[in-house]
């Protein structure tokens, strides 16, 4: 049952309100704010009726401490007719609507039901949403004071349909927050459709966005087919890798963005849909610009509300609870019984630059999860170790710098060989003979190829 407060300091009032009330909700009565106020602590209220004509504070002074206290609190104001540039001050602060004294208390009671009504909606709708988050999303981990400025962002710009441009390297999260944005935009229940621009053929990437009519080109099929920005009607297009898309879809893109209208190719009908466009890159759309290998007006267009999510070094204070996430993540896709991390595997997971972001960091525990066994993730499993080699042993290889200088890469080379061919290929093995990481010797190891 909802619960509704009345705040009027005339008894008589708040005694015919609550008779009138008490059979569709829980009443509470107040002859002042203050009161109200600290019993939200003890019971949150639904709705408020509240008097404009407070002694003291004063009905609107009451409604913004009423907002501030219970944001989601509905508030219906209370006045007497001649109070009208008042009820509308209040309106704009954020009351639901207004009853006039001396009241018709039928009318009161349809006001008060009717918000019962919306506000009972407005639960389902969040109740919903919540639903399709967390079917449809991992977990988002983020401590660091730059990654809540982003999704402060994101909680902003997911109400208003504007195309947004989300930057950072490659691993950082760009595809999760896009995915984010649209979870918490009003059109949560429509698609989400994902489409890389860099994995798709310059050839096919018009027909992949905007579809094509029947025999548009020589294997277009008899039938026709409706492109990504149709699939995606009324909800949300991520395009992924936009620095990837060629100039002609990028002016095919812009036209949309102009006016909503496209043409499937080989089509003469313009066709208009209501799709948010969230796009992201991991490269330098400025200089692209500069090079003409980029439309400096689309840009502009995609670019309305620009988010850039910090490389996972720049906020160190998110590695270790993003690597446990995961540790008890892939844990239980794995089957396996692993809740912590050692100290050592710590200390590397917090040195170590992740160049791949948070990518690489979570392959890095999906390697543990896979090769070790729980319940600790240590050295062995993530194949850390430190040198085995005797430090005073170096000083046997160690000789004077020739005078002629020398060829490091050279040496490197050399020891590297050695080391894959005593281990039989066993990288592992190699990397510790070497006393490097398993992926600093596995990148030396690509190096050497090259
Ligand atoms: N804050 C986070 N908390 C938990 N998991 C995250 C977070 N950010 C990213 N991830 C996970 O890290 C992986 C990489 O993220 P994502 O694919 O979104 O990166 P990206 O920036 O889009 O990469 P690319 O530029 O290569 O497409 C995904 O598995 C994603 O779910």
């Amino acid at each position: 049952m909802f619960c509704l407060y009345i705040i009027d300091d005339e008894v008589g009032v708040r005694n015919s309100l609550r008779q009138a009330l008490k059979k569709i909700c829980t009443v509470k009565t107040f002859s002042t704010v203050e009161k109200a106020l600290k019993s939200i602590d003890e019971e949150p209220v639904d709705l408020v009726l509240l008097d404009i004509e407070l002694p003291g504070i004063g009905g609107v002074n009451a409604l913004k401490q009423l907002k501030q206290k219970s944001p989601g609190t509905a508030v219906i104001m209370v006045t007497a007719n001649d109070e009208i540039p008042m009820v509308v001050s209040c309106m704009k602060q954020g009351a639901y609507d207004y009853i006039t004294k001396p009241f018709n208390l039928k009318m009161v009671v349809r006001k008060v039901h009717n918000c019962f009504e919306s506000l009972h909606m407005k639960k389902e709708v969040e109740l919903l949403q919540q639903k399709y988050f967390e079917e449809n999303l991992p977990c988002f981990i983020g401590e660091s004071d730059s990654i809540q400025e982003v999704m402060t962002m994101v909680d902003s710009v997911a109400k208003s349909p504007a195309p947004v441009l989300i930057l950072g390297e490659s691993g950082t999260g760009k595809d999760l927050i896009a995915r984010t944005i649209h979870y918490k935009s009003e059109s949560f229940q429509k698609s989400f459709v994902a489409l890389n621009c860099a994995s798709i053929p310059e050839n096919l990437i018009e027909s992949e966005l905007f579809g094509y009519e029947k025999g548009a080109f020589s294997g277009a099929g008899t039938k026709g087919k409706k492109g990504q920005l149709e699939l995606a009607q009324n909800g949300t297009l991520f395009l992924d890798e936009i620095g990837d898309l060629g100039l002609d879809a990028q002016a095919k893109i812009l036209r949309f963005l102009e006016d909503g209208g496209f043409y499937r190719l080989g089509g003469t009908k313009k066709l208009f849909v209501k799709t948010r466009i969230v796009s992201a890159t991991n490269k330098n759309l400025e200089k692209m610009i500069a090079k003409k290998l980029f439309r400096e007006d689309l840009y502009y267009r995609l670019a309305l509300i620009k988010i850039r999510v910090p490389s996972l070094n720049k906020r160190r204070k998110d590695i270790i609870p993003i690597a446990k996430h995961f540790l008890i993540e892939l844990s239980k896709n794995y089957k396996k019984k692993f809740n912590k991390i050692s100290p050592e595997v710590e200390q590397y997971i917090l040195k170590h630059r992740w160049k791949g972001n948070i990518r690489e960091l979570k392959n890095f525990i999906e390697r543990g999860v896979i090769l070790g066994k729980g319940p600790t993730l240590n050295a062995k499993a993530v194949g850390i170790y430190k040198t085995s080699v005797p430090s005073k042993m170096h000083n046997n290889l160690l000789q004077p710098l020739p005078e002629e200088g020398m060829d490091l890469n050279a040496l490197e080379a050399h020891y590297m060989e050695e080391a894959i061919k005593k281990s039989q290929g066993n990288d592992a093995l190699a990397a510790r003979l070497l006393g490097l990481s398993y992926y600093a010797f596995r990148y030396r190891k690509k190096q050497l190829k090259k």
